[in-house]
């Protein structure tokens, strides 16, 4: 087959990207002129000391928050130029996020909470639902509601959730802080092999120098600028 110039884009890409914020009557800026390139199945590692900016970039980059000025492309399109609807759209068809903090919706089931992305987007799927419940091992707890999981299983509900879909990338933000350290382990190894059987790509925000090891990119950043 041959290639047009734009299979070989990147996945992701985002350009001069700056951010500031007002703290207190100061405007501080804290992304500032970056450049992030993320392949298709790419696995990226974003890195750098508490409050170096990688929470905001993530969010730039999953378009959960606009630049003050640069551009980030998805897929062939502009997210910074998208309306809200139109971003939280793209984000439905396009994207799947982890957070630290889980969360799950309370009231609904771990069964219910995986088949969200797919119910929302009117594309009911049981089969597809029931594929993640045995790919996180969460079978037998099909009925429970998030309060009665541990947090290890309430991170794998939300690992699968977040692939459901069939996203083009995946962006979790310190998936494991909440965790302890065996059952951050057994969630990061979860979300890799799923990630690698599916081929998203994944961009995890993370304090572990150990993931840096498997990463195709590792991204570090201090005081909002890229130093790698
Ligand atoms: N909305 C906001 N208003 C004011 N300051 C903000 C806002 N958002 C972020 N900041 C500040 O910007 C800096 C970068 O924040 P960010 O959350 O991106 O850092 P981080 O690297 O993810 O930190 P951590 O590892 O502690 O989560 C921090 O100094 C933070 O206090």
């Amino acid at each position: 087959m041959t290639s047009t110039p734009s299979d070989s884009l990147p996945l992701l890409r985002a350009k001069n990207l700056s951010k500031s914020v007002m703290i207190g009557d100061t405007k501080t800026d804290i992304i500032k002129d970056v450049d992030v390139s993320i392949g298709a199945g790419e696995f990226a590692v974003i890195m750098g000391k508490s409050g170096s900016g990688k929470s905001t970039l993530l969010g730039l980059l999953a378009g959960l928050d606009y630049p003050d000025s640069g551009e980030v492309w998805l897929d062939g399109q502009n997210l910074t130029k998208l309306s809200e609807d139109e971003l939280a759209q793209k984000r439905q068809q396009d994207m799947g996020f982890v957070f630290q903090s889980f969360h799950l919706l309370p009231t609904l089931t771990v069964a219910e909470n995986i088949a969200f992305p797919l119910d929302i987007a009117r594309q009911p799927d049981p089969d597809r639902v029931e594929e993640l419940l045995v790919a996180v091992g969460l079978t037998h707890r099909r009925y429970s509601l998030p309060h009665q999981l541990s947090g290890g299983e309430q991170q794998r509900t939300a690992l699968a959730r977040a692939l459901v879909a069939r996203p083009k990338i995946i962006f979790a933000d310190e998936p494991t802080g909440n965790l302890d350290e065996q059952n951050a382990q057994q969630v990061m190894n979860l979300l890799l092999e799923l990630q690698q059987q599916s081929g998203t790509a994944l961009v995890v925000v993370t304090h572990d120098p150990a993931l840096t090891e498997h990463a195709d990119q590792v991204i570090t950043i201090h005081d909002g600028t890229i130093t790698n």
